[in-house]
């Protein structure tokens, strides 16, 4: 797997209509590895360059390819290639239960009413899920309803999974369950976290400030760079 930044950078016009905000600078990179986390503060760019990798957002200028795909001309392949977890699970649960859910997700590789059916089932044991099948997903709680976005989404076996701020909803026990559910997954993983635990398990970190990369390479010593860089922040901070 490979993704391809070249020379990617995000520019939108200010609310005001005015001047020109960046919310991604210029950034060239090369990801192969399986599990790659991207952190850094509130606002700092995480969303917008994930957003980047399956054509959410297209680059204001530069190119995003993904397995050579470019993201802009090639969008349908390219998210057919990469799954895409959001944050908050409600944006992405689109059918009343999550068995419609799973099942919508599997429709054109299971063209079949009954072997979807059945096939969606199997998609929820395997998370152990099966019990809250045919419940409302609007009964569920928030972290029920994460990992019910995270099965539709890999029912369909994309090859990439890019995930915003995975764990930000679940409690212990369902965030071990996610480690463990990602750290066994074949796919490449890519995600946005504030979990400096979760960070470290990756092979490759980024951190972003202010839209800027500022560091990428091994996690442990990632994560002690950001975290000295937060706390000089909050040093300059007044109330
Ligand atoms: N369409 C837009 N127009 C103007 N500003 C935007 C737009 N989208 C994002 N932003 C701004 O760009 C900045 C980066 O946003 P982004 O969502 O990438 O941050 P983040 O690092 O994921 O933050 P968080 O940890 O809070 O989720 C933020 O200040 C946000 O308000």
């Amino acid at each position: 797997m490979t993704i391809e930044l070249k020379a990617a950078a995000v520019r939108v016009k200010s609310p005001d209509g005015g001047s020109e905000l960046t919310l991604l600078e210029e950034l060239t990179l090369e990801l192969t590895e399986q599990r790659i986390a991207v952190i850094g503060a509130n606002g700092s760019g995480k969303s917008t360059l994930l957003r980047l990798l399956n054509g959410l957002i297209a680059p204001s200028s530069g190119s995003v390819e993904v397995n050579g795909l470019d993201t802009v001309r090639e969008g349908a392949a390219v998210r057919r290639q990469v799954g895409f977890m959001f944050t908050d699970p409600l944006s992405q649960l689109v059918m009343p239960t999550p068995l419609e859910d799973v099942e919508l997700s599997l429709r054109r590789s299971h063209p079949k009413a009954p072997e979807r059916r059945a096939a969606a089932l199997q998609v929820l044991e395997r998370f152990g899920l099966e019990s809250l099948a045919e419940h409302s997903v609007y009964s569920l709680s928030g972290g029920e309803r994460q990992l019910v976005a995270l099965s539709s989404v890999l029912a369909v076996q994309p090859k990439i999974l890019v995930l915003d701020e995975p764990t930000t909803l679940l409690d212990l026990v369902n965030t071990h369950r996610l480690v463990e559910l990602l750290a066994g997954l074949e796919q490449q993983v890519v995600l946005a976290s504030h979990d400096l635990e979760l960070a470290c398990r990756a092979e490759r970190l980024l951190v972003i400030d202010q839209a800027k990369v500022v560091y990428d390479g091994d996690p442990v010593a990632g994560v002690r760079q950001y975290r000295e860089l937060a706390l000089a922040r909050a040093k300059t901070w007044k109330a």
